[in-house]
């Protein structure tokens, strides 16, 4: 039989600590996977280094206990620590993600330093939600505005490659994460500090903490807006960033498609409930104009979206082609609106209009 995360967590929650409570109870255990062949894996954080250095014989333990369910096929256990002390000075930040979430005492909040946020969304995957938010935040920082770039879709970040940097965000202090500057855009990425497995299994409460974690404690600086990329649909990460922070407003990318359209009614419901204002859609994905003969194509149907955005009485933002250059841009590191084409023209004129209303 499968061994499941709630045998995994009632095991742990056996295992006593030398001062009292167990390692579910003072809440130790971080980044809890399992995969389909009963592999088994965590982090157990204890709360200094000074109190890991003496825990190995509490992460044996916990090892044994694990292994001893049925269905396990194996276990790996590894022991961190809270805080600077030992770690290198530039050691990764990465196993702070995971924290869970402080209470928060009323209302939604704002970040300090962060002027705006803004949460570009979709219903459906694929639809160039990514590519809109790198290449916004390229043209808002080319008109002189102080942008950040947070990359939130934890199930396929892909901003470290369509902003052209993979480097991994370090901490000096071990405290403050450093994000990281690419084309006049600070940015940071929640899925580079996080293993690919790791995305799936991440739920509201640790969601939580991560989303916390990225607007608290990396050092944005002063920013005049801060683009957060979400993860496409109506999950967790949306519902936490839109109940926990005062945003700004919300873009909602679609494709002419049916299909697409569907899916981004019921994103732009969503930040109707969390009270978030829509304040536009955009159409990707447009018009297929040949480079070779200039033809005009519609490959997903042409003008959905601004008759949707009618429909809904939402604002429409615009189109933007679909054109191998802004893929060719995005794959390169070096997106499109750093150009001088029509698609940059595009971003520099719906840069222009947020600006001008005051949203970025
Ligand atoms: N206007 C466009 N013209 C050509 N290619 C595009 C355009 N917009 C996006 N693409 C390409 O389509 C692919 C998907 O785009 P992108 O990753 O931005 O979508 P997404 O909605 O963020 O996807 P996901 O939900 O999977 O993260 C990428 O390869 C990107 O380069």
């Amino acid at each position: 039989m499968a061994v499941s995360r709630e045998d995994v967590v009632k095991a742990l929650g056996a295992v006593s600590l030398p001062d009292g409570g167990n390692l579910v109870s003072n809440d130790l255990v971080r980044a809890l996977t399992l995969d389909s062949s009963g592999r088994v894996s965590f982090v157990l954080e204890a709360p200094t280094p000074e109190a890991a250095r003496v825990m190995e014989p509490v992460r044996q333990a916990a090892e044994a206990a694990v292994a001893r369910l049925d269905g396990v096929q194996g276990v790996s256990v590894v022991l961190t620590a809270h805080g600077p002390a030992g770690a290198p000075a530039s050691a990764p930040p990465s196993l702070k993600m995971g924290r869970h979430p402080t209470p928060q005492s009323s209302g939604p909040a704002s970040v300090s330093g962060i002027g705006r946020i803004l949460a570009v969304g979709s219903g459906k995957g694929g639809v160039g939600k990514s590519t809109v938010s790198a290449n916004l935040a390229v043209a808002l920082a080319r008109q002189g505005r102080k942008v950040g770039l947070l990359d939130a879709d934890i199930y396929g970040p892909s901003q470290p490659r369509m902003m052209g940097t993979t480097a991994r965000p370090g901490s000096p202090d071990g405290k403050k994460i450093e994000p990281l500057r690419a084309h006049g855009v600070t940015l940071m990425s929640m899925g580079s500090l996080l293993k690919e497995a790791e995305a799936v299994i991440w739920r509201g409460p640790m969601l939580m903490g991560a989303l916390q974690q990225m607007l608290g404690d990396v050092n944005w600086g002063t920013l005049d807006v801060l683009i957060i990329d979400l993860p496409p649909g109506t999950g967790d990460v949306q519902l936490t960033l839109g109940q926990r922070y005062k945003l700004t407003g919300a873009i909602v990318v679609s494709t002419p498609q049916d299909v697409a359209l569907i899916d981004a009614r019921r994103a732009i419901n969503m930040f109707g409930k969390l009270n978030v204002p829509v304040l536009g859609l955009i159409e990707n994905m447009s018009t297929y104009i040949c480079p070779s003969c200039g033809h005009e194509a519609h490959l997903f149907g042409h003008g959905g979206v601004m008759a949707e955005a009618e429909a809904l009485g939402v604002p429409f933002l615009g189109a933007l082609p679909l054109e191998l250059e802004t893929r060719l841009a995005g794959d390169a590191g070096a997106p499109v609106a750093l150009g001088d084409g029509a698609a940059a023209a595009a971003y520099a004129d719906l840069a222009r209009r947020l600006i001008g209303g005051g949203m970025a």
